[in-house]
């Protein structure tokens, strides 16, 4: 929900544009780190959900640790001043470059997904006279309940070390003295709603550090990666998510041996909410059977509806709030100008009567948005707008 003046100051700017709410983020990290605090958890920000610098920098100033999965990321966070104690580098595909880039920056961990990537860093390692901290990403055939392109915990899916080779992995950290194995890892998907899934992954969590344990692995780390979904429904009715209620969940079920840290990796939770991608009408073409609203912004610049059928709320931004809630409602289907016919962020849209010129907001576009947009059709480079810009 916009106010008139921050509606009447889009209206100023060149569309299309990512709109910021820092505060609102700002406000959703500070309820994120009480409620973790009250458990004594550790929360890491999935850096692959958005590292535009000003959020990056409001949430290095938060005190977050930085979960990374490439790299540049694990650079990002370092020249962001993340703390390379709380960095860690996860990825099914980290080359030997990249482990070099976390060995270098002595990051916190290394959350390794393969036998064979486990080798590889005890290897660069040692030729590197450095020690790796390390965490086996298992995967624990855990459903996540989500769309199947965002799940990643099930046999099927890439991700993580499978519970057979888990021996293998013994052995490998038996034979190098540049591994340090510290921890147990886990993130078995993106978008989780239903927070069932999550008590189903402290159960098997329990599991495999019961098995580390009893063969004489005290681990000083879980990390129960991230996932948490949010409501991209009714945005407005929950613009912060109920960190309480998820933590609650892994204090109840999760069973720490010790001082065993827990760790977290939330990505979308943190910063979905505080971003809107800001469009302006082009065109409605008025056919038979549907009426089209072309945008100015597309699939380019937010994919997630075109890659998933993802629903995001659409909203038309009137300085007559009234005219809007009272007049005629038309549905539409509301398209981009991308040559592509999945250039599509909603079908059978039902909005106030809306004119060439007028702005159109696509709602809950913080996380996995600006991120995964790309330059197809030679588009333009991606515009910002910060609350703090607009508001005195
Ligand atoms: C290893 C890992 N950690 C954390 C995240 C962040 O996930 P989310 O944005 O759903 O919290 C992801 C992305 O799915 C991931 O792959
Ligand atoms: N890109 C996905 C999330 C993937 C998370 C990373 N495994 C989305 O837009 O929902």
């Amino acid at each position: 929900m916009f106010n008139k003046a921050t509606i009447a100051a889009f209206g100023q700017r060149e569309t299309p544009f990512f709109y910021y709410d820092l505060t609102l983020l700002q406000a959703t990290l500070d309820r994120a780190l009480a409620a973790a605090e009250n458990y004594g958890f550790h929360v890491h920000y999935a850096l692959k959900a958005n590292f535009n610098e000003r959020i990056l920098q409001c949430i290095q100033k938060a005190g977050l640790g930085a979960d990374c999965v490439s790299g540049n990321e694990v650079l990002k966070a370092v020249q962001t001043g993340f703390d390379v104690k709380k960095i860690v580098f996860a990825g099914v595909g980290k080359s030997d470059k990249e482990i070099l880039i976390g060995l270098e920056h002595d990051i916190f961990c290394f959350n390794v997904e393969s036998v064979q990537e486990l080798e590889v860093i005890g290897k660069l390692a040692k030729e590197h006279g450095k020690v790796a901290k390390i965490a086996l990403r298992i995967n624990p055939n855990v459903d996540a309940q989500t769309h199947q392109y965002i799940t990643t915990g099930l046999d099927e899916n890439k991700f993580g070390i499978k519970t057979w080779e888990l021996a293998d992995c013994l052995e490998i950290i038996k034979k190098y003295d540049s591994l340090e194995f510290i921890g147990l890892h886990f993130h078995v998907g993106s978008q989780i709603v239903d927070l069932n899934v999550f008590k189903s992954l402290c159960v098997k969590v329990n599991e495999f550090n019961n098995w580390f344990d009893e063969r004489g692995y005290r681990l000083k780390v879980l990390n129960v990666g991230g996932g948490l979904g949010v409501n991209y429904v009714d945005p407005d009715k929950e613009p912060i998510v109920d960190f309480a209620g998820y933590f609650e969940i892994f204090n109840q079920f999760l069973e720490r041996k010790g001082n065993q840290e827990v760790h977290f990796e939330l990505g979308r939770a943190l910063v979905s909410q505080c971003g809107s991608l800001v469009s302006r009408v082009l065109y409605v073409k008025r056919g038979l059977k549907k009426h089209f609203l072309v945008l100015d912004a597309g699939m380019t610049e937010l994919m997630r509806p075109a890659l998933y059928q993802a629903y995001h709320k659409i909203e038309h931004l009137s300085t007559n709030a009234v005219k809007d809630a009272e007049g005629i409602k038309v549905t539409y289907d509301v398209v981009g100008p991308i040559c592509e016919s999945t250039d599509c962020f909603g079908k059978e849209v039902e909005l106030p009567e809306v004119n060439r010129g007028d702005l159109i907001a696509i709602r809950t576009a913080g996380a996995y948005g600006e991120v995964m947009a790309s330059r197809y059709n030679l588009r333009n480079e991606i515009r910002y707008v910060y609350d703090d810009e607009i508001t005195p």
